[in-house]
């Protein structure tokens, strides 16, 4: 290259793949290409669904979806998938974020687990409690302020983020030496802070952690996808972009 040639940085290709064993993974590809139109300046983007391992090592990211984690890990634990997806988080480190089961999968450990255990996939240093909030019945939304959620545009006012809890878990514990970064609690539903109710008003501990972070690994209790609200897969996205 000659001095007068301007340099350009050479345009980012990200492949993200959405784990497509069982459960929300057609919602989330939606929201991926709904989030993408906001980053088309930034990167190109394409993304899979992930049921092989091949499928898998060709990604640069990958989401797993709320569902049940135990069927999920049953499946992939039939071919070297569930042990590559531990390669993808903890080796290749390359960035996961799992969502309510996809959580679950993500965290080091479990309790309540179906009779016998269950494989994790891990990389969370927490332990969470896979079905905090009860039954199916004890499902329920709330309105959340999350600190992450990109800043509304010029003009605009802050939306707060409908949260879908179904049988969802929570972080019950923080293990190991202090990497996990907790980015949401309960503390964060709006409608309690509007009303001022107290705990036994409204559903789970305001102190429970619904969204932990430890380096590439993301895990959130609600379901993002189970809404029309891109907001987050944007955010998730342009961390993902700024890694690479
Ligand atoms: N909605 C969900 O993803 C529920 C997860 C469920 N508690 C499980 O163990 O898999």
């Amino acid at each position: 290259m000659t001095a007068s040639q301007p340099h350009t940085a050479p345009r980012k290709h990200i492949r993200v793949g959405v784990l497509a064993l069982q459960g929300g993974f057609h919602e989330h590809l939606s929201l991926l290409h709904q989030a993408a139109q906001h980053l088309r300046s930034t990167a190109d983007f394409s993304f899979i669904q992930v049921r092989t391992s091949d499928q898998l090592a060709a990604c640069d990211a990958l989401i797993i979806p709320g569902g049940e984690s135990t069927t999920i890990s049953l499946i992939a634990a039939q071919t070297d998938l569930l042990q590559n997806l531990r390669d993808f988080v903890k080796v290749q480190k390359k960035p996961t974020w799992g969502t309510c089961a996809g959580f679950i999968l993500l965290s080091q450990r479990a309790n309540a687990t179906k009779k016998g255990g269950q494989e994790l996939i891990g990389g969370l240093d927490v332990c969470v409690h896979r079905n905090h909030f009860g039954r199916q019945i004890e499902s329920f939304e709330a309105d959340l302020d999350l600190p992450f959620v990109p800043s509304p545009e010029k003009g605009e006012e802050r939306r707060p983020f409908r949260g879908v809890f179904i049988r969802a878990p929570v972080v019950e514990e923080v293990l190991g030496g202090g990497e996990v970064e907790v980015l949401a609690t309960l503390e964060n539903r709006v409608d309690r802070m509007r009303a001022g109710q107290s705990q036994a008003q409204t559903r789970g501990g305001s102190g429970d952690i619904i969204a932990a972070r430890q380096g590439n690994v993301l895990g959130m209790s609600f379901h993002p996808e189970l809404t029309q609200d891109a907001r987050i897969h944007q955010w998730w996205l342009s961390e993902v972009v700024a890694r690479r």
